[in-house]
C-alpha cells in the first residue's frame, strides 16, 4: 500500500512514513494510491463485533507492514480502553429512520479521540522503533488540539504545540488545553481565526529547514492516519443497522472536512452509503460549494458551534483529487487560486461530487431550537455541532435509515447548550475540577516567524 500526494509532486510513501510525514512536501495531502475493497461477506462478518475488533478489520488492509497483526491489535486495545462507553460508539435512535451516533465517549469529550488516541499509540511505537524525537505542531479550533494533548501529554521524546484562535474556542475546550501541567505541552493562542493557525502551520511544513530543523510531525487530519482512523465508526454503526444489506446515509457536522472524508473512504471501500451529507453552520462555503460550484470564503464569523467556525477546509482538497480524475497539477492550480479567495469547481468535478455528497446550512437560531426540540422529543442533549447536523440530516431524511454524528459531548458548551434548553450539562467526574486547575497558556502573533523562534526556544528547554 503506498500514498500519494494531491498535488502529484511528492515521493509516494508507506503508511508508516506517510504518518510521520503529515503534509506532502508539495503542499498536499497524502491518499492511497488505491482504496482496497473490503467483499461484501467482509462487511457483513463485522456484525457483532467490539468496535477493537472492527478497527483492526477495517484499518489492516491500509498499513502494509508497518506493524505486525499482533502489535497493532495491542495498540487498538490501549487506544480505546481509555473510552467510557462499552460500544465505544453507541447509537441511539431519535426519529423513526433517524439515529445519532454519539462520538463523544472518550477521555476529551469530542470525536476527535477515536484517531488521536489509536495515532497516539501508533506513533509511540514507531518513535520507539526509530529512536527519533518530535515535534508536534497542531492547529486547533477547539478539540484537536485537547485530544492530541491528552493523547501525547508527558512523553519524553514528543514535543506538542497546540495553535488555538484566542476567544474563539468554549471556555471548557480553551481549559482543556491549558490546565495540563506537564512540560512538553504547549498551547499558544493566536491572534485570528482556525483559518490562520491552519495556514500559519501549513506555512510551517512548507518551510523545510524549520520543518527538519525541529522534526516536525502532524497530528491533524493533514495526517492520513487521522482520516483513516475514522473510517471505523462508519463501517461499526453501518453494520448494526443491516449493512452490507441495507444501505445507510450519512450526516457529518463539517468544518475542515477530515470526519466526512472518512465516510467517503468507507464508501470507496465497498460500504453501501446512499449520501454523505455535509451540514455547515453560518461558515457554509462548502454548502454553497456544492449548490454553486463557487468555492469562495467570505470570512470566518464566529458561531455557537465553534469547532466548525472554518472557510478553509483543509481535506476538501483530497476529494477534489478524486472530482478532478485524480488529477494532481489541476488540484494544484486550484489550490493556487483559493490563496486569494476561491477558485469555481469544474462542471465534471462538480457533477462527480453531487453523486456522493448532498449539503445543508443551519443557522445560528436553528441550532438552538434543534437542541430545545431533540430534547423535548427525545431527551438527547446535543452540542451545537450535533444539532447543526441533526438540522440538516431532518431535511434529508428519506428511504434509508439516517445516521448522524454527535461529534462533542454537551458539556463542552454549556453556555449554548443552557441559552438552548435550559439544561446546564455537567462535565464527567474527571474532569469535574477543570474550573479550578491553573491556567497555561502563550498569547502569540499571527505571524510565522515569531512562532517558529518560540517553538524553537520552547523544544530546548
Ligand atoms: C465537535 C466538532 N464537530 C464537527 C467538527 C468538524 O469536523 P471536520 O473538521 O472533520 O469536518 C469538529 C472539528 O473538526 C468538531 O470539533
Ligand atoms: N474542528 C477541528 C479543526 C481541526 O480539524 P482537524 O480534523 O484537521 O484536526 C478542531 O476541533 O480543532
Amino acid at each position: 500500500m503506498r500514498y500519494i500526494s494531491t498535488r502529484g509532486q511528492a515521493p509516494a510513501l508507506s503508511f508508516g512514513e506517510a504518518m510521520m510525514t503529515g503534509l506532502a512536501r508539495d503542499g498536499g495531502l497524502y491518499v492511497p494510491e488505491t482504496v482496497p475493497v473490503l467483499p461484501a461477506a467482509e462487511i457483513a462478518a463485522l456484525a457483532g463485533l467490539s468496535y477493537e475488533e472492527t478497527a483492526f478489520r477495517v484499518m489492516r488492509p491500509f498499513l502494509g507492514d508497518t506493524f505486525t497483526d499482533a502489535e497493532f491489535r495491542r495498540l487498538i486495545a490501549a487506544a480505546y480502553a481509555g473510552f467510557d462507553h462499552a460500544a465505544r460508539a453507541p447509537l441511539v435512535q431519535i426519529g423513526p429512520n433517524h439515529f445519532v451516533l454519539e462520538l463523544f465517549h472518550g477521555p476529551t469529550l469530542a470525536f476527535k479521540d477515536f484517531a488521536m488516541q489509536i495515532i497516539g499509540q501508533m506513533m509511540q511505537a514507531a518513535l520507539a522503533k526509530s529512536g527519533q524525537r518530535i515535534t508536534i505542531v497542531g492547529a486547533t479550533s477547539g478539540d484537536t488540539g485537547s485530544a492530541a494533548i491528552e493523547a501525547f501529554r508527558g512523553l519524553k521524546n514528543i514535543d506538542v504545540v497546540i495553535l488555538f484562535p484566542h476567544g474563539r474556542v468554549s471556555e471548557v475546550q480553551r481549559r482543556q488545553m491549558t490546565t495540563p501541567t506537564e512540560s512538553n505541552v504547549h498551547a499558544l493562542a493566536m491572534e485570528g481565526d482556525f483559518d490562520d493557525c491552519q495556514a500559519r502551520l501549513k506555512d510551517m511544513f512548507n518551510d523545510f529547514a524549520f520543518r527538519d530543523g525541529v522534526h516536525l510531525a502532524g497530528v491533524n487530519s493533514i495526517n492520513w492516519a487521522r482520516v483513516l482512523a475514522q473510517v471505523v465508526y462508519y463501517f461499526y454503526s453501518a453494520v448494526a443497522l443491516g449493512a452490507p444489506g441495507r444501505a445507510v446515509s450519512f450526516t457529518v457536522p463539517t468544518g475542515n472536512f477530515g470526519d466526512i472524508f472518512a465516510g467517503y473512504i468507507a464508501r470507496k471501500m465497498g460500504l453501501p452509503i446512499e449520501k454523505l451529507v455535509i451540514a455547515t453552520n453560518q461558515n457554509d462555503i462548502l454548502d454553497r460549494a456544492l449548490r454553486t460550484g463557487d468555492h469562495r470564503t467570505n470570512g470566518v464569523k464566529p458561531s455557537i458551534s465553534p469547532s466548525m467556525d472554518i472557510q478553509v477546509s483543509s481535506n476538501f482538497e483530497r476529494a477534489l483529487f478524486d472530482a478532478y480524475g485524480r488529477d494532481g497539477a489541476a488540484v494544484a492550480a486550484v489550490m493556487d487560486e483559493m490563496k486569494s479567495g476561491g477558485f469555481r469547481i469544474s462542471q465534471g468535478a462538480l457533477q462527480s461530487l453531487r453523486e456522493t455528497f448532498a449539503s445543508g446550512r443551519c443557522s445560528e437560531e436553528e441550532t438552538s431550537a434543534t437542541i430545545a426540540a431533540t430534547l423535548a422529543a427525545t431527551g438527547e442533549v446535543l452540542c451545537p455541532h450535533s444539532a447543526v447536523a441533526v438540522k440538516v440530516a431532518a431535511d434529508h431524511l428519506g428511504p434509508v435509515p439516517m445516521i448522524t454524528l454527535a461529534t462533542a459531548h454537551p458539556a463542552k458548551f454549556p453556555d449554548a447548550v443552557q441559552a438552548a434548553c435550559g439544561i446546564r450539562p455537567a462535565l464527567p467526574p474527571h474532569m469535574a475540577d477543570l474550573y479550578d486547575r491553573p491556567e497555561r497558556v502563550t498569547r502569540v502573533p499571527n505571524d510565522l516567524c515569531a512562532l517558529q523562534a518560540l517553538i524553537r526556544e520552547r523544544i530546548a528547554l
